[in-house]
């Protein structure tokens, strides 16, 4: 990638929002661990780096530093928050905690006029969240702006081309922020954007035909929106030397096999039943973690499986993206959770796993989607995890639950889909708790399943909101999961937001 950023992660909530802001700037970026060597670095040949904010204090013993060398690389920096004040600490200048703190709503004035800060309003409401703060400036740093508790609120020197805010530009309540990483990415470092659409396409195509050669590859199509626009890719680049893999794990929803079946009609598609081995192998299992690395395991020995039945074939293609990789724990974060085509994978694997979307957010492979032309309700299609139901039974995992909840699940996308809500909801579904409650039916007592349903707006599934969804229609699917689902006595619905919450169960 020619014009490309890295985001050194120094911890963060906002880091992803920091990625997310320099690709809306239709610029290629990618985070790694706030301790990357200046050697890695510079093979990747980034045109400019940014620090992000963190939570620790510079000061503190055992606090996250990072490799001086970057400072030697030539590359154009841009610290923020946390960023700003290791800048600060690493190149002389003076970082204490500060009388008053700021958290939220602030207004800034410039203290001279920047490249950095041009456009930017003055003065500007920007959003704060710091403890510390920057007292003195390296020597050779110019202060640009400052606010009433806060000295130096955006600093630079320009001749080594470091610049900083104490501010955080990447969240939208901040006036303007936008504006600071085109300054810095267009007219500082001088990138011209051209992670577009069109681009991706071309350099994906050219990633899966230097990856196959002259020899064949298999697509795991799950039907999913990334897989959709991965097998799109794919055929794009090697055309019939493609044979396309649906895993039928036993844990997919009501009537999906046959859905995948008519909408890829005009490709070879494979439908593998695995139903037996996945069971097996999950019988008895109830934690998260230890699910989803036997689902990961089962998806590749399936792919294994088709592998020697169709003949030789060296790669597979997977429609893997970026939160997937980032939640699995790859580049330095936190593991939230080992998705089955990450984090999940064994390490034995017989063949080569290409995956032309792994650096995509989810709405990124949508507008890629679009390019390539594919049905609107596809690329638009609710995401459904590869563990399938598997991950929204908590607790142990057999065919009578899943049985369960595949009816109760098919009741709420039903009427979310009626009351014509498909589209505007991220994802809709039932989770089933393998816990039981009292209840009455018919002058009878039950003791049955509660069921949760789960409704959640978000753009790229990394942060999510349960929908406020209408009462009467919430009546009508605990009504309808009560009265047609044997098994199930309650109905309850999930309010929690994405922090703190994830959007599946496990
Ligand atoms: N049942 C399945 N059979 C074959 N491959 C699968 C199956 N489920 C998932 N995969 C593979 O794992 C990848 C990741 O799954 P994931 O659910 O994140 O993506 P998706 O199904 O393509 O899209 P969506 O997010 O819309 O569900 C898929 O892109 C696909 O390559
Ligand atoms: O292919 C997948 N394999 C997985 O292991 C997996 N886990 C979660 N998801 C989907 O990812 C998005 C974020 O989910 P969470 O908030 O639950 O982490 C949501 O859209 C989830 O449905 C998965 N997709
Ligand atoms: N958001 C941040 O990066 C905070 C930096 C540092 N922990 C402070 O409190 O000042
Ligand atoms: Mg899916």
């Amino acid at each position: 990638m020619a014009n490309s950023v890295i985001v050194l992660d120094f911890g963060a909530q906002y880091n992803q929002l920091i990625a997310r802001r320099v690709r809306e700037a239709d610029v290629f970026c990618e985070v790694l661990p706030g301790d990357t060597k200046a050697s890695v670095i510079q093979d990747r040949a980034p045109r400019a780096v940014v620090l992000s904010g963190g939570p620790a204090s510079v000061f503190e013993p055992g606090a996250p530093g990072m490799d001086p060398e970057i400072f030697s690389l030539g590359i154009p920096v841009l610290g923020i928050c946390y960023g700003m004040q290791l800048m600060a600490h690493m190149l002389g200048g003076r970082v204490v905690a500060a009388q008053g703190r700021e958290y939220g709503r602030t207004l800034m004035h410039k203290t001279q006029d920047s490249p950095l800060l041009a456009g930017v309003a003055d003065p500007s409401t920007v959003w704060m969240s710091h403890g510390d703060q920057v007292m003195a400036p390296p020597p050779g740093f110019a202060v640009l702006a400052e606010t009433s508790n806060t000295p130096i609120a955006a600093m630079a020197d320009p001749n080594r081309n470091f610049w900083a805010v104490q501010y955080h530009p990447e969240v939208h309540h901040t006036e303007d922020g936008f504006k600071v990483f085109t300054n810095f990415l267009y007219q500082i470092a001088g990138i011209t954007p051209d992670w577009k659409p069109d681009n991706v396409i071309a350099s994906a195509v050219e990633e899966i035909r230097q990856a196959v050669g002259d020899g064949r590859a298999l697509i795991a199509l799950s039907g999913g929106v990334d897989s959709a626009v991965a097998g799109a890719l794919a055929k794009e680049a090697i055309g019939s030397r493609l044979t396309a893999v649906l895993i039928d794990h036993g844990l997919l929803r009501a009537g999906e096999v046959e859905e995948v079946q008519a909408a890829f009609r005009d490709i070879d598609l494979q439908v593998v039943d695995a139903k037996a081995e996945f069971f097996s192998a999950l019988g008895g299992v109830t934690d998260p973690e230890q699910k989803r690395k036997i689902i990961g395991r089962e998806f590749i020995r399936a792919f294994e499986r088709v592998q020697s039945l169709v003949g030789t074939r060296e790669v597979l293609i997977q429609g893997t993206v970026y939160p997937d990789v980032i939640e699995s724990g790859g580049r330095g974060a936190h593991t939230i959770k080992s998705h089955h085509n990450v984090g999940g994978l064994p390490e034995d694997i017989a063949f080569r796993v290409v995956e032309p979307l792994r650096w995509l957010f989810k709405d990124e492979v949508r507008r890629v989607g679009e390019a390539l032309g594919l049905p609107e309700a596809l690329v638009w299609r609710q995401p459904f995890p590869g563990p399938g139901l598997a991950v929204r039974i908590v607790g142990t995992v057999d065919e009578e639950k899943v049985g369960v909840l595949r009816q109760a699940d098919a009741i709420v996308r039903e009427e979310i889909y009626r009351a014509g809500l498909d589209r505007a909801i991220w994802q809709a579904f039932a989770v089933l708790l393998d816990i039981r409650s009292v209840g009455v039916m018919g002058d009878a007592r039950t003791y049955g399943y509660p069921i949760v349903i789960r409704a959640v707006e978000s753009l790229d599934g990394m942060t999510a909101d349960w929908v406020r969804l209408d009462h009467n229609l919430l009546d009508r699917m605990a009504s309808r999961i009560v009265g047609e689902v044997a098994g199930v006595n309650r109905v309850v619905y999930d309010i929690t937001s994405k922090p703190p919450g994830t959007i599946e169960w496990e």
